[in-house]
This record gives structure tokens, sequence and C-alpha cells, in this order.
């Protein structure tokens, strides 16, 4: 009943999932085979017309000893990208729901090498995100050497920031209210800046007192999400190292809250956060054959006949709640 017709692709089973409204599309890539073009992660991730989320995630085989997963991470612009902390929780939970582990500690090989997950109760997750890394080159920054903030130019503007990798990069500014920082106006200008050579996310941080802060982050290829783990991670940092906050932060975003945690240069950041599964889905994937172009479609209907079968493809079918 499910054989595809001609123009089709198998059908795709995917989870989706949440960590403080930091939404996700799961693939188990283990269990069938997949593999998608940016231009229709694009699509999927498109929130009218798809099915809408903030990052894709693929669970793989282990391409190393002593791992149990390989995790890989696309932004909604379909770039693919190093690490995603709400999206590294939500892999401890999916692959413990999927049955395809039954571990409590998890170790998940990044392309920036190797987290570990802690499952706890409630769907609460741990994750050590590793040691962040402050050297310039290495964020990528463009910087001829390190300091805890950075002055940058941004049009006929000067911001100050704080650069910092959590595996993937980031740029912190502390501001006196994150309702009122300009996020949408720097955010994009910040992220595509010269001086980030890979992009960045763009963080906005509000020291609340030295053991809370209230942050919004302009996510690389993403845009403003509700929430960011890696970004969470990256703001404590850059707060501990400017000498305002402890080593343990309760980081207030517009989703939710993390609790992270730092013991200073060389020790890892360790995040600690919620996880939601929403539904699960299939879709048809489209094939590697053009759809076959119907009798009465006159010349210059080709695309969006073709867009209206693709459409119509991608709608996802809700199988179990
Ligand atoms: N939402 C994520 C970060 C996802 C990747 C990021 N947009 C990037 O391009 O680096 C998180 O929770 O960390």
């Amino acid at each position: 009943m499910n054989q595809p017709r001609r123009g089709q692709g198998p059908m795709l089973n995917f989870t989706k999932m949440h960590g403080l409204g930091n939404d996700f599309m799961v693939v188990d890539a283990i269990s069938q085979p997949f593999r998608l073009r940016p231009e229709m992660i694009r699509e999927l991730a498109d929130r009218h017309f798809g099915i809408g989320f903030d990052q894709l995630l693929v669970v793989e085989p282990p391409g190393l000893p002593d791992v149990d997963f390989r995790y890989r991470i696309f932004n909604s612009d379909g770039s693919e990208v190093e690490q995603c902390g709400n999206g590294a929780r939500c892999f401890a939970r999916f692959v413990r729901d999927q049955r395809l582990t039954n571990k409590k500690v998890i170790r998940v090989q990044t392309a920036k090498g190797v987290i570990e997950l802690r499952v706890g109760r409630g769907g609460m997750v741990t994750v050590d995100m590793g040691v962040p890394e402050l050297n310039p080159p290495a964020i990528p920054f463009a910087a001829d050497r390190r300091k805890e903030v950075y002055t940058v130019e941004v049009g006929d503007e000067t911001v100050e920031l704080s650069a910092v990798s959590m595996g993937n990069p980031h740029g912190v500014l502390v501001v006196d209210n994150v309702d009122t920082a300009p996020v949408a106006e720097l955010g994009p200008r910040l992220e595509n800046h010269p001086r980030f050579p890979a992009r960045a996310n763009i963080g906005f941080l509000q020291i609340v007192d030295r053991t809370h802060v209230r942050l919004r982050v302009f996510e690389r290829g993403s845009g403003e999400t509700m929430a960011c783990g890696s970004g969470a991670c990256a703001a404590v940092v850059a707060g501990c190292l400017r000498g305002l906050l402890d080593s343990r932060v309760d980081v207030e975003l517009s989703g939710g809250h993390l609790v992270i945690e730092w013991q200073g240069e060389g020790s890892p950041v360790m995040m600690e956060g919620p996880t939601a599964s929403v539904f699960e889905g299939q879709l048809r994937l489209p094939g590697d054959q053009p759809p076959r172009r119907r009798k009465n479609t006159r010349q210059g209907d080709t695309r969006p006949g073709q867009q209206r079968q693709q459409n119509r493809h991608r709608q996802p079918v809700i199988s179990k709640p």
C-alpha cells in the first residue's frame, strides 16, 4: 500500500521535539535510509509549508570506538553545524524513547568532538558540553590576540562582545535589558560580520545578579529562537570571564530556564534542562526522479504543478501522539 509511485521516494519516520521551545525534527538514520539536500531541509523547516523547526537532528551510527552514536545537526537554512545544546538533550531522550539504547550516560560524536549526555528524571538531561574554546583562530574570530571583550565595528556603530566557541561560534553582548535589546537589527549583522568567518550565533545577555541572567540569542542559520543551549553556555562563560557571574547560573530564555555550571578555564561547561517530545510523524520523501508531468499540464504550468506535487509529498502524517 505504501509502495512509492514514480517520482516518489520512501516514507521517512521522524519525531518533532523541543528543548524550551527550540524545536527540532529528529530522524533515526540507523534504522532507515536517510539523505536530504539543503533545499529539502529548508522546505521541511518552513513553518507554513513544511513541518517547521529550528534544527534538524540526525542520529547515525558512531564512527569512533567507545562512542554510542554520531549526532549531526542542520540549521533551518540547510547548513550543517557542529553543536546544538538543546538538541543534545532531545537527542538523549530520542535514542531512549526509540529504544536505540537503554544507557543513562550516552557518549555522542559531534563534528567538533565527543559530548556526554546524562539522562535524569522527568525528561531532564545534563550535557557535558566540553571545554569552551577562547583562542580567536579556533572560534573562529578575527583578532590579533585573545581578550575577554572585543570592540567590533558594525556600520557606524561600535559594539563590545566576547567571542566563545562551544564547538560552534558565539558572540555575546552584555545589555541592560533583553526586552529592548536590538536583537533583530544587530543579530543578523553580527551573525554575518567579517570578523566571524564561519558566521556566529549572537547572544544578548542581561545580568540580573551573579547567579541569574536573562538571554536572547539570534542563531546562525535559524534566526532568533526561543532558547539556545550552546548560547546559554557561551553567555555564562563570557559573564564569568568578565567577573560578573558565579560558577552556577540560572539562565532565563524566552522558552524557559537552563542551569549552566562552569568552574573556570580548562573545565567543561555543564548544562541541565528539560526535553519534550511533541508528536511522531511520517512523510513521503521525493524520489530521485522528477515527478511525471500530468497530461493536461500546459508548458508554463510546469513549476507550480511540480511545487503542488512536492507540497503534497511533504505533508507529515501524524501517526501517534
Ligand atoms: N539551538 C542550538 C544551536 C544550533 C546551532 C546554531 N544555530 C549554529 O549554527 O551554531 C543550541 O541549543 O545550542
